[in-house]
């Protein structure tokens, strides 16, 4: 058993302190965020994540689980901390290191005896060198501290799941001691670990997602042309995904991917490309790409629908993937704006997420509390996120809510067959639309 503290407790710091808890070690988590300290001190997750509550409630009972808002505190006679705070993306692409940058200045004036410091956040190539020289530089006590590259791999919506049943875990480090400790710390959860250098690991992280956000980027694409050739996307990718090879995960076109990672971390590769003079052409292009794909439904509302003009629109779904309250980056964002400038009215209904969605949405959106509401009198509709409350409904709801059903599915949620039995005019990504015959005879 060690003693760990986590900094930030965010997805990621949450989920990780909660994590490591479970198997035995006794964390501190340390937020700056008096609210969030509150609560979660209170057994209560600040972050919707399936699972977690219960987590922490036994861990906290246990004894094993603390929370403070204070660096001093939290960092007293600890073996590792972990830095877990955000990198957001700046202006420019690049990553923000800023709270980075505070966080270890924080460890090096609190922390009383040796530490390894282990680096949660994803990191540009080369920020672990640069932070544990900051460390050192403004320690304020004569004591030992070591760095680790561990990066995550976890995913929102899954992340108590994942953080228990993920494929690897990366440990990068310079010091075969230090890579040890943490390497040993980890051994409970019992999934592989794979050793290797600090500046390796870094790069592993920003490389798998990059490789992710290509890989929907390319069958997005397909998608595209699958439409103007009267292919079946589903089909397709099932078809790709025998090949054991190209494998079948993360082969689902959509209205494009969004989140607090995938976009971020594109554009902060193609930076740390260019910083050592590489056009990054490839991931430039995903990036292009998916801001493309995030508006295929607008583009063919306007199409079908004849303009958007006075036109109201009801939105199903806000959050970048369901099982998630978090905005950052979804399609919904650019999704309204769109609708908005072109005139139409937005209704928008998020079984989760529509609290947090007003401080990403462009004003003018108007939020509703249940779908039907959403749908009734809308001249059609967006689905934006894959929520089991959209997927899993019966399709006589567009059918009672609205008076001529137009459905533009993002998430490809029904299959066509299925809708082929309704009265719904049905356009989804990279499949033939689904037109009933009497709006066939209107037309
Ligand atoms: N969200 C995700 O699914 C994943 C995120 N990551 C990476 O992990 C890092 C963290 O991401 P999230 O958990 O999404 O961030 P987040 O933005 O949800 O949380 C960051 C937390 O750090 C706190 N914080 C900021 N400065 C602090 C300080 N000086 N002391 C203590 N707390 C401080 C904030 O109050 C906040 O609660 C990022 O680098 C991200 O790229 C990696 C894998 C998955
Ligand atoms: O670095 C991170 O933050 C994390 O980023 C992603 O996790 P996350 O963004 O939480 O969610 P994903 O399930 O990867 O979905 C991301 C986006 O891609 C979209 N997506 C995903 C898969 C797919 O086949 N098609 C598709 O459009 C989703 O709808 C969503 O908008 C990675 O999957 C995690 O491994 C990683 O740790």
């Amino acid at each position: 058993m060690k003693k760990i503290a986590v900094v930030g407790t965010g997805y990621v710091g949450l989920v990780t302190g909660v994590a490591l808890s479970d198997i035995g070690h006794n964390v501190t988590c340390i937020d700056i965020d008096h609210e969030k300290v509150k609560k979660m001190r209170d057994g209560e997750s600040p972050i919707y994540e399936p699972g977690l509550d219960e987590v922490m409630t036994r861990n906290i009972n246990a004894g094993r689980l603390h929370f403070t808002t204070s660096h001093e505190e939290g960092f007293v006679g600890k073996d590792v901390a972990y830095i877990a705070v955000g990198t957001p993306e700046r202006e420019d692409g690049t990553a923000d290191l800023r709270f980075i940058e505070t966080v270890a200045k924080d460890i090096a004036q609190n922390i009383t005896e040796d530490i390894t410091v282990v680096t949660k956040s994803t990191v540009p190539v080369g920020t672990n060198d640069y932070i544990i020289g900051l460390i050192r530089d403004n320690l304020a006590k004569d004591v030992t501290v070591n760095i680790v590259s561990n990066p995550e791999f976890l995913r929102e919506g899954s992340a108590v799941y994942d953080a228990f049943n993920g494929d690897r875990i990366v440990v990068g480090a310079d010091s075969a001691e230090a890579g040890d400790l943490i390497e040993e710390i980890n051994k409970p959860f019992g999934i592989p670990v794979y050793r290797t250098d600090v500046r390796s690991a870094e790069m592993i992280k920003y490389a798998s997602n990059a490789f992710l956000a290509t890989k929907i980027g390319f069958i997005n694409e397909i998608s595209n042309l699958c439409s103007r050739l009267d292919a079946n996307v589903e089909d397709v990718a099932f078809g790709m995904g025998l090949d054991g090879r190209i494998g079948n995960q993360f082969l689902k076109a959509g209205i494009g991917y969004g989140g607090s990672c995938f976009p971020k971390d594109t554009s902060a590769l193609v930076k740390i490309a260019e910083s050592v003079d590489y056009d990054f052409e490839l991931v430039k292009s995903v990036v292009s790409s998916n801001k493309r794909q995030q508006l295929v439904m607008v583009d063919k509302a306007k199409d079908v629908i004849g303009g958007l003009k006075g036109k109201t629109i009801a939105l199903l779904g806000l959050a970048f993937k369901p099982n998630t309250d978090d905005m950052r980056e979804s399609p919904a964002i650019a999704i309204s704006r769109e609708l908005l400038l072109a005139g139409a009215d937005v209704k928008a209904y998020d079984p989760i997420a529509a609290v947090n969605a007003a401080h990403f949405m462009p004003d003018g959106v108007e939020y509703v509390g249940s779908k039907e509401e959403a749908l009734s009198q809308a001249d059609a509709v967006i689905i934006v996120t894959d929520w089991a409350e959209f997927k899993d409904m019966e399709l006589s709801v567009f059918e009672t809510e609205m008076a001529a059903p137009v459905v533009f599915d993002g998430r490809n949620c029904y299959g066509l067959e299925e809708v082929s039995r309704t009265n719904i005019e049905y356009y989804s990504i990279g499949r033939r639309p689904v037109v009933p015959e009497k709006v066939r005879v209107a037309e």
